[in-house]
């Protein structure tokens, strides 16, 4: 779904300046999140199409969303990772339009995996469908809980941050695990569930 496009991804990624990434809290340059980001213009014509793509993954859930936000690269080199978090706000953020808005969903697409390790861990994930784990995708099971997916070009995670109350799914508690050598770089976008 969205390897068309991943060209003019990366295109914008070599002309993108990176920062230190910063946490929801604005916090940046702790060990807690090592990795390096940049935000991506949304109006953008290739990142508009991967924003509205992972609008329409919505589409058939309660949890509609409108606008995705300012989509984010990151990437990580050797030793850096991004510890375990939710992605959701504590408190609804203010976005440009003035409107209250927290991010119901999250998207993570890997775009650059030529690394070990920088898998992204979700302790609290209890299954996951077999043909992942066959196809070597996912890895669960080992000494560890919950489920790993490997960082594999052009696949991309979903999943839903806050169901329908507007609480804060915990089962979606999740990492990026550190990089061994090479690099990994992948786009978070954050559909938006804003009050009316
Ligand atoms: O790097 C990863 O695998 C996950 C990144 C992530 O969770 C985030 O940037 O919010
Ligand atoms: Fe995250």
């Amino acid at each position: 779904m969205f390897r068309e496009g991943l060209t003019e991804d990366r295109a914008e990624k070599e002309e993108t300046q990176y920062s230190p990434s910063k946490l929801s809290t604005g916090n940046s340059g702790d060990a807690y999140r090592s990795s390096r980001s940049a935000g991506l213009p949304p109006s953008e014509p290739s990142v508009a199409r991967v924003g509205s793509r992972a609008l329409s993954l919505m589409a058939s859930l309660t949890e509609a969303s409108d606008d995705f936000g300012i989509p984010q690269l990151v990437t990580y080199k050797p030793g850096q990772q991004y510890k375990l978090h939710y992605d959701w706000y504590q408190e609804s953020m203010r976005y440009k339009d003035g409107r209250l808005c927290n991010r119901v969903a999250s998207v993570f697409i890997f775009l650059e995996a030529d690394c070990t390790g920088g898998e992204t861990y979700f302790p609290r994930i209890e299954s996951v469908a077999s043909s992942l784990l066959h196809e070597g995708k996912a890895i669960q099971n080992g000494s560890f809980e919950g489920v790993m997916f490997k960082p594999i070009p052009g696949n991309a995670l979903f999943w839903i941050n806050l169901p329908g109350n507007g609480t804060g799914d915990k089962r979606v508690l999740h990492g990026g695990l550190p990089v061994h050598t090479g690099t990994k770089t992948g786009m978070n976008i954050w559909p938006l569930k804003c009050e009316p």
